[in-house]
């Protein structure tokens, strides 16, 4: 599914209404109506009728306007509030609030903090309430009469359904702005827009819903975008040809473990020969083969000179050796994050020609050198505190500037990268941005990232390029570990229980 910026809303919007013609006060009846029918379902469920519309003075104020008339027509209590002077208020949206006003529809200004107060008494009174102040064009923080309008919404514990955005939430990056509006519903305008799409924004909108305002289908087909939702139909896995063999699932490599990090490795060779590669090879420090090899019957295990219980530079050849057996190496999992991983990390990275995937320690150990990376075909696995130390931010910054972060980072180092969270986000420099919606906070549990890393390494070997690999692993991550939450809830939820409940998902 596309994301777009406000930018590329707007200007979709005008190809439609100055190349193509499409009127835009149809736009706005569209989207209004769409508004007014979520709304009207909501309230005959529930039997209610009286409805608030907190409309601004631009064209997301419009389409309150449209929905306005819908819900009066359709019988509903219906009460507009407009938080400015409506002497400014021009174009479409003025259109729409002269003919609610001439069909006798309550209109009132909120233009100062005494109408706040009648305005609070129709919220209390009210069954739900439509935000419709600021959509695409919120392009400052929310203050004054408008932080006031949205703080008494908030408090109220109405239902709240938004127009196109949450108001006050940046349409570009998620970030609230000053203060925003905590949505049940959001219908938003023929495309899911970005800002709705990460954190904090995502914790905004409440269930979105994407409405067809009737955007041309060429335009809506042909728009390049780089940022896009992953959805069902982009992971479609093909049907396995009959006359196969193992070899024909590819070959992996994982290197991890150390004397007391054993699960780590053992979980991510186990996810990978469960996503379905042939054959999955497993190289831990000797000290703790022995433990590998009789835990994991399907796992071909190596137990590499070590020291001290972890890998270290004496290990490096025989990584090498076994990597010329195999068609990629996963790196990383229960390695520790002593200065002999470091070193062995950074040897075997410079000397290796195999797709990568590195992960947890395997990260760490180049926080200092991620150049090292730039020409390879590497595939990270950072979570956000990883990630800070990958890219110097602190978590805070990184968490608030998602976007950002990942773009800075795939074009430094023309690499995959994989930022996991409530919301992971892939992105390549070339193929863009995908943004994984599957998983649940059950999956904020030691071992759920060794899992991943197994996935798309096997998605990897199994023929799909890095960023597939990616998409593929980290969607049915999410999947396996939302049926996996079905079963065992969200507290109880482990690592090992994602590790299970792969095949399944997969199999749907
Ligand atoms: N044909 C179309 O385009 C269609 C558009 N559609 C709908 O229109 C929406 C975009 O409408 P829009 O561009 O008029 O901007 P909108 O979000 O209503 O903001 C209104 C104005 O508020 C102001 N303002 C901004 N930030 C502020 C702040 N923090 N605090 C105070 N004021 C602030 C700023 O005006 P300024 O004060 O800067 O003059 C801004 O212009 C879109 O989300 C969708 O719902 C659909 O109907 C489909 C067809
Ligand atoms: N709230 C959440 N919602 C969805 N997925 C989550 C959530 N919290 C964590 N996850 C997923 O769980 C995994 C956690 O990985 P990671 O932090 O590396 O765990 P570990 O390092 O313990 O193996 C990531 O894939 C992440 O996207
Ligand atoms: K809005």
């Amino acid at each position: 599914m596309k994301i777009v910026s406000n930018g590329e809303m707007r200007e979709i919007e005008s190809i439609a209404i100055n190349t193509v013609g499409l009127p835009s006060v149809c736009l706005m009846e569209n989207a209004g109506r769409a508004v007014a029918e979520h709304a009207a379902e909501y309230l005959f469920s529930c039997k209610r009728k009286n409805i608030v519309i907190l409309c601004g003075k631009g064209n997301n104020g419009g389409d309150g306007f449209v929905a306005a008339r819908y819900l009066f027509n359709k019988g509903f209590d219906v009460k507009v509030f407009v938080v400015s002077n409506i002497g400014l208020i021009s174009g479409d949206a003025k259109k729409n609030l002269d003919i609610i006003i001439n069909m006798g529809i309550y209109v009132a200004e909120i233009l100062q903090k005494e109408q706040l107060k009648f305005f609070e008494k129709n919220i209390k009174e009210s069954d739900l309430v439509i935000d419709a102040l600021y959509g695409t064009g919120l392009d400052r923080e929310v203050s004054g009469i408008s932080k006031d309008a949205i703080d008494i919404v908030n408090g109220s514990g109405k239902y709240v359904i938004s127009v196109d955005i949450p108001s006050g939430i940046n349409g570009d990056n998620g970030k609230v702005e000053g203060c925003a509006v905590k949505a049940n519903v959001t219908v938003t305008m023929q495309f899911m827009k970005k800002g709705i799409a990460v954190y904090p924004g995502v914790d905004y909108a409440g269930k979105v819903i994407v409405a067809d305002i009737g955007i041309p289908r060429n335009l809506v087909d042909n728009i390049q975008c780089r940022y896009n939702m992953i959805s069902q139909d982009d992971v479609v896995l093909p049907k396995r040809a009959r006359n196969t063999h193992k070899g024909d699932y590819g070959k992996l490599l994982v290197v991890a473990g150390s004397k007391n990090m054993t699960g780590a490795a053992a979980l991510c060779a186990m996810s990978a020969i469960k996503t379905g590669c042939g054959i999955v090879k497993l190289a831990v420090p000797k000290a703790i083969q022995g433990i590998m090899q009789s835990s994991l019957r399907e796992i071909i295990t190596y137990g590499l000179d070590d020291k001290d219980g972890a890998f270290y530079l004496g290990s490096v050849d025989e990584v090498l050796k076994l990597a010329n057996t195999v068609d990629a190496v996963a790196i990383g999992p229960g390695l520790t994050n002593s200065c002999d991983v470091r070193e062995f990390v950074k040897e075997v990275i410079l000397r290796l020609e195999k797709p990568l995937v590195l992960d947890a320690d395997a990260l760490n150990a180049i926080s200092d050198s991620v150049d090292m990376i730039i020409g390879k075909d590497v595939i990270l696995t950072p979570h956000i505190g990883e990630m800070s130390r990958l890219s110097g931010g602190s978590a805070n910054e990184i968490n608030d500037n998602i976007y950002e972060t990942v773009e800075k980072f795939i074009s430094k180092y023309k690499a995959t990268l994989v930022l996991k969270g409530s919301r992971t986000v892939i992105g390549n420099d070339t193929e863009g941005i995908y943004i994984n919606c599957t998983g649940n906070p059950g999956m904020a549990t030691a071992g759920s990232g060794d899992v991943l890393t197994g996935m798309i390494s096997s998605f990897l070997v199994q023929g799909l390029k890095e960023v597939k690999a990616a998409i593929y692993g980290v969607y049915y991550h999410g999947k396996a570990g939302d049926m996996a939450s079905e079963r065992y809830g969200e507290y109880g939820l482990t690592a090992t229980n994602i590790l299970e409940y792969i095949p399944y998902v997969m199999k749907m």
